[in-house]
């Protein structure tokens, strides 16, 4: 259960012998991620606000031609404040104000680019299917009350906001998709990346409500890098990930929606393994937020009525446990630590950009990369006759 392991690494500090644990700790996450020194300030607020506050540093080699290219990110993670049969309004109302009182610490930690998880507006309801009143906490992505509520927050803190909500698409017979706006520091909406891949999987059944995204792959450029975002189970997909790189992210933001039984092992491999792949940063974000309502817990991301996944299981009123962990993963295959799996929190990481360059200088990946033979091989595989190139005896 969630609620027993409160951190992956946590569990390492109290278990593995301080004379093999810091060996450990390289084998599993690399060298490189240091921890970063936070105010005072901040570090008491989020004890005040009851979140989870860690901060890391990745750096690079000093080079004689470039300077370096420090910029700091935050990644939040929370659960819903208030039940999922709270008055829409008001639960968007306490998610804003949620998330403003972590945005405020992420500025006195100097955060440059702030991402939040997927769809944090609202519950992660498409596990329901039902239509009303889910549907209602969709907003217009240039101008809805979310939008301008992270415009605000973008200008007060001089800070890009990556805001992934579920939109309404008004120009296109008021359709949905899932989101993510991207907000410069200017308070000027960059514009909007949608989710490519949508999950059919258990009980994450989002394609009831949106299609797969028709935006490609755009990459954002800010004062503080190139941004691209890969919604939640794109990460699933390297294709997805080497298309922002392509595009030129040097940092890709996953904003994500995923529980313990059905991804968390997959979680630590995935995002790292994209930014290893891409020469970039990858930042994943999760969710936190259990049931544990049966056993007379707080209960998040519960439902009134049951449903179904389709599977033979017995009906259900909650998807599992959202297990938080966000963490950053940076092109030398290293990673922070993960955030907490049960509380909310903020990961403050600071990266030197010059890091994927010079690793890609060593390794190579790019210019080693056949993506022409790639195009052409993936071109003849979609035809309706492509014939695989299987040799037999
Ligand atoms: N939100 C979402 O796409 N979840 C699907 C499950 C996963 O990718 O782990």
């Amino acid at each position: 259960m969630a609620g027993s392991l409160d951190s992956l690494e946590k569990c390492l500090e109290r278990h593995v012998p301080a004379a093999e644990l810091s060996e450990v700790k390289r084998i599993l996450y690399g060298s490189q991620a240091r921890k970063l020194d936070l105010p005072p300030t901040a570090i008491s607020a989020a004890v005040e606000r009851d979140f989870d506050l860690q901060g890391y540093r990745f750096e690079a080699e000093p080079e004689q031609l470039r300077h370096p290219r420090v910029v700091r990110v935050g990644l939040i993670q929370n659960k819903i404040p208030l039940p999922t049969d709270a008055l829409v309004a008001e639960q968007v109302a306490a998610l804003h104000k949620r998330i403003e009182e972590i945005v405020e610490v992420a500025a006195m930690c100097g955060v440059n680019v702030v991402c939040f998880q997927e769809a944090w507006t609202m519950p992660f309801a498409f596990c329901t299917r039902e239509r009303l009143p889910w549907t209602e906490f969709a907003e217009s992505a240039e101008d809805g009350p979310t939008t301008r509520f992270c415009q605000k927050l973008a200008k007060k803190h001089n800070m890009v906001v990556v805001s992934p909500v579920l939109e309404r698409d008004g120009v296109h017979g008021a359709t949905l998709w899932n989101t993510a706006v991207v907000i410069s520091n200017s308070g000027i909406v960059l514009g909007k990346s949608r989710k490519n891949h949508i999950p059919r999987i258990g009980d994450f059944n989002e394609s009831t409500y949106y299609m797969e995204g028709n935006l490609g792959h755009p990459v954002f450029q800010t004062p503080f890098g190139r941004i691209g975002v890969n919604i939640c189970y794109g990460r699933h997909h390297p294709l997805n990930w080497l298309m922002y790189s392509i595009n030129g992210a040097e940092i890709i933001f996953n904003p994500s929606a995923t529980i313990g039984t059905l991804s968390e092992s997959m979680w630590p491999i995935e995002a790292r393994n994209a930014a290893i792949a891409n020469h970039c940063f990858t930042c994943a974000i999760n969710r936190v937020g259990t049931l544990h309502f049966k056993l007379g817990f707080i209960s998040h991301e519960y439902y009134i009525n049951a449903f179904t996944s389709g599977d033979g299981g017995k009906a259900h009123k909650d998807l599992g446990y959202f297990y938080g962990s966000s963490y950053v993963a940076a092109p030398d295959g290293s990673r922070t630590p993960g955030l907490s799996r049960t509380q909310d929190g903020l990961l403050v990481v600071e990266m030197d950009l010059n890091l994927s360059r010079q690793v890609s200088d060593k390794w190579n990946f790019k210019m080693t990369g056949r993506y022409e033979m790639y195009a052409k091989e993936l071109a003849k595989a979609i035809q309706p006759d492509f014939i695989p190139n299987i040799i037999k005896e």
